[in-house]
Order: C-alpha cells, then structure tokens, then sequence
C-alpha cells in the first residue's frame, strides 16, 4: 500500500491555479523530495496533503484513507491525518524550554507524565540534543532550534514526515551537517518523509527519488542518479545545471546520409548513429537536436588521442578542490570542471573528450529527452565519431518530427 496517494490534484488560490494536476504516489518508508525553482507549488503541495490548504479538485490517500476529495469537497482535519510538518522558520514557542517545546504535542494527547519524559528525552537523543532540554530558544543557536523543531515533529512517532525547506536558513556547514542527520533520522524512523527544497544538491543527497516541479505540475519523478543522469527535458536539465556557465548546450541536426545511414553533425563534432534499424517509417528530413554535456564529463588534455577535439583554452577559474576551465572548440564556448589543480593558460591549445554515455539529446523543438538514443562507443575509425547502439527509430518516424 502506498503511504501517499495524490490523483489530479488541483489547487486555485485567488484566481491563479496554482497546482495543475497533480498525480504521485509515495511508497511507504520513501524519503520523497518535491523539488523545483521558486513558485512552482511545491510548498503549495506539501500543504494541501497535511491539510492546511484545500484542493480545489482530485484526491489524496494517505495510508489507504481518503484524507481530502476535491470534487466532493471532503477535507479531513489536518490533526487526525497521522503525520507532522516542519517548517523553514522553526516556530518554536520562546516562553517555553526545549523540553517542553517537544512534549507539546504529548501533552496534548494526555500522555502520562513518565511517558512523556521516557519520549521527550529520546526524541531529542535521537537529534543530539538531550544535554538542552532545560534550555529556552533564545539560548539556541540556528541549527539546534532546527533539531528542536525535529524532535518535536519526530516525538509522536508520525507515519508520515512533512519538512518544508527545513535547512534554507542555516549556514552552508550546519546544513551539509543536518543533511546527514537527516539521512540518519529517516533510516531509524522508518517513517515516509517529504522533503521541499530548491536545493538540487540536497535533493540529491537525500531522496530516495525526486519529483521535479515546474509551474505546477510534477514533469519527472526518478531516483536521484537516474534524474541527475537523464534529465526528461532541456528545462529540466538546465535546472540541474544551474545556469548557463553549468551545463554545455551544443546545437546540432539528425539526418540521414545519401546510403540511408544516420548521423548527428554538430559545430563541434560529428556523431554516426547506428543504422542498423528499420528505414521504412524514417523521414529525410533533418532534425534539430540540442546535446547536453555537463562541465564533469568534459575531459581536456594536452594530446591527440582518437576521438579527441582540438580546443583553445579561453579562462580558468581555480577554485581549490577543483578547477573549471572554459574552452572554444568549433566556435562554441563549452566548460570543464576538473578535480584539482589545472596546468592551463588562456591561448592553450589542449583537446577535449566528450564522455559519451554522458551525452544527451534534447529534440530542438519540444525540448524532450530523445532516450532512444543511448551512445555506448568512441569510434576508432573516425577520430570524430561516436557510434550509438539503440535505435533511434522513434525519433524521425514520420509525423514526430517537423
Ligand atoms: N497565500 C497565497 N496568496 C497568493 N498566492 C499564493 C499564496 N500562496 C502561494 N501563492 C502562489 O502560489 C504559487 C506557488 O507557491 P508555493 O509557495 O507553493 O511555491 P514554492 O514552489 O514552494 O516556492 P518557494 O520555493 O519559493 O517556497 C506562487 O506563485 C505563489 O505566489
């Protein structure tokens, strides 16, 4: 059974619509990461299932349980839907310690007084923080607010895990610390998390897979590698590359040779296409592609080696553990990241190697991942050949393509 079942999910707030048809389900356990550039709904979301915002349409299932239906406009109390929120502001209640600040909810639900401190003083051993329980808030610094506020949502042992955003005002070293606290917490829990952040890295540090948000709507759902890898759409991918010194964008046309064959030119390099496939639905006519490579997967070199593409150095950004250097190669400005030190000039004539498992095709009008192409070998016929193994056929069937 799933722990979160979301089906057509729209939600209008004024006169925008904010969430456009949502469908996702979460698997029981799953640490789910909606994620996504600023004002794409997914806080919007993370509200709607624990029930603080009214969906306007579809229907959500919590652990078997129909929780809210918008076309019947059934909406169940957010209290009574078993799960917990945090969010970015902490929301702490000053007056109040640490200690008390957890056993809230307990309280609450007329625990017992021994209960509450066997419960209370786990859940903050389980943040680390056991030796502040007499502490106030103010006496806090951010990062250990934020366990207050983990301990607390953690306390009464939620199936489900709501956290919006929960590192954003922390500094970048407690943050990579409470990643990992994190990632600690969901393993001992057991419980289903969802986790919205506009951080792709913390997205892909934490998640057993990542939903990625534009205006909306949900348009990919994959495990962390498999997103960073191949990216559903040229927007997607951009997003992951955050900016444009990022990911390297190269235009180029798929076609057909005059013996039927296919192949991929580009300014900075030719690609063969397998032609082992059916030709009969193949059209003549060229398609504009876009390729993706990112900076990681660029390899420069001084020497020719086959495959290799002759560069010139442009500028070289040191930046201790790793060094990106931009390069000119067939009059187009692509970026490398290299680990260490770089022994490059600007003016350096060098060679690039363009990794080709790492490369991806992007339809030039949809912008739509071509996934039938999966490039598998350098060609040691032509020093500028790449050679793909799957068929493409899809691409250029007749009417697929402009
Ligand atoms: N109470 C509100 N009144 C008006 N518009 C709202 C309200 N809440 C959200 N919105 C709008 O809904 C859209 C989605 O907002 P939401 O907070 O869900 O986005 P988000 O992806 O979580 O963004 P962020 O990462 O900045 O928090 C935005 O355009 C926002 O302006």
């Amino acid at each position: 059974m799933s722990a979160i079942e979301l089906r057509n999910i729209t939600v209008n707030i004024g006169s925008k619509q904010v969430l456009r048809g949502i469908d996702l389900n979460v698997d029981k356990g799953e640490f789910m990461t909606f994620l996504g550039p600023s004002g794409c709904g997914k806080t919007t979301l993370l509200r709607t299932i624990a029930g603080l915002q009214q969906a306007n349409g579809g229907t959500i299932v919590l652990s078997g349980k129909e929780v809210a239906n918008g076309d019947t406009a059934y909406h169940l109390d957010s209290a009574k839907r078993g799960l917990n929120l945090v969010f970015q502001s902490y929301a702490l209640w000053p007056h109040m310690t640490v200690f008390d600040n957890v056993a809230f909810g307990l309280r609450i639900r007329r625990h017992s007084k021994s209960e509450i401190r066997q419960k209370v003083m786990a859940a903050l051993h389980k943040v680390r923080i056991g030796e502040l329980a007499e502490r106030y808030p103010g006496e806090l610094s951010g990062g250990q607010q934020q366990r207050v506020a983990i301990a607390r949502a953690i306390v009464t042992e939620p199936e489900l895990l709501l956290l919006d955003e929960p590192l954003s005002n922390l500094d970048a070293r407690l943050r990579v610390e409470m990643r990992a606290e994190l990632k600690r917490l969901h393993r001992e829990l057991g419980a289903t998390i969802i986790y919205v952040t506009h951080d792709q890295q913390e997205a892909l540090t934490l998640s057993s897979r990542i939903a990625v948000f534009f205006e909306g709507k949900i348009v990919q759902v994959d495990r962390p590698q498999a997103l960073y890898r191949r990216p559903a759409t040229l927007t997607i991918a951009d997003f992951f590359g955050s900016g444009g010194m990022e990911m390297n964008h190269v235009e180029g046309r798929i076609g057909l040779t005059g013996d039927g064959s296919l192949y991929l030119s580009s300014p900075v390099c030719s690609f063969a296409l397998d032609a082992q496939m059916n030709t009969d639905n193949v059209t003549t006519k060229e398609t504009a592609v876009t390729i993706t490579i990112k900076p990681e997967h660029v390899r420069l070199q001084r020497h020719y080696v086959p495959g290799a593409i002759a560069c010139q150095v442009d500028t070289v950004f040191p930046a201790g553990s790793e060094t990106t250097v931009t390069v000119w190669a067939g009059g187009r400005l692509l970026t490398v990241r290299m680990l260490g030190d770089a022994e490059y000039e600007m003016g350096d004539n060098a060679y690039i190697l363009l990794s080709p498992e790492h490369l991806n095709l992007y339809h030039g009008e949809t912008g739509e991942l071509l996934d039938g192409l999966c490039p598998c070998s350098v060609s040691s016929t032509n020093n500028d050949a790449i050679h793909y193994s799957n068929h493409p056929n899809h691409l250029l069937a007749e009417g697929s393509t402009p």
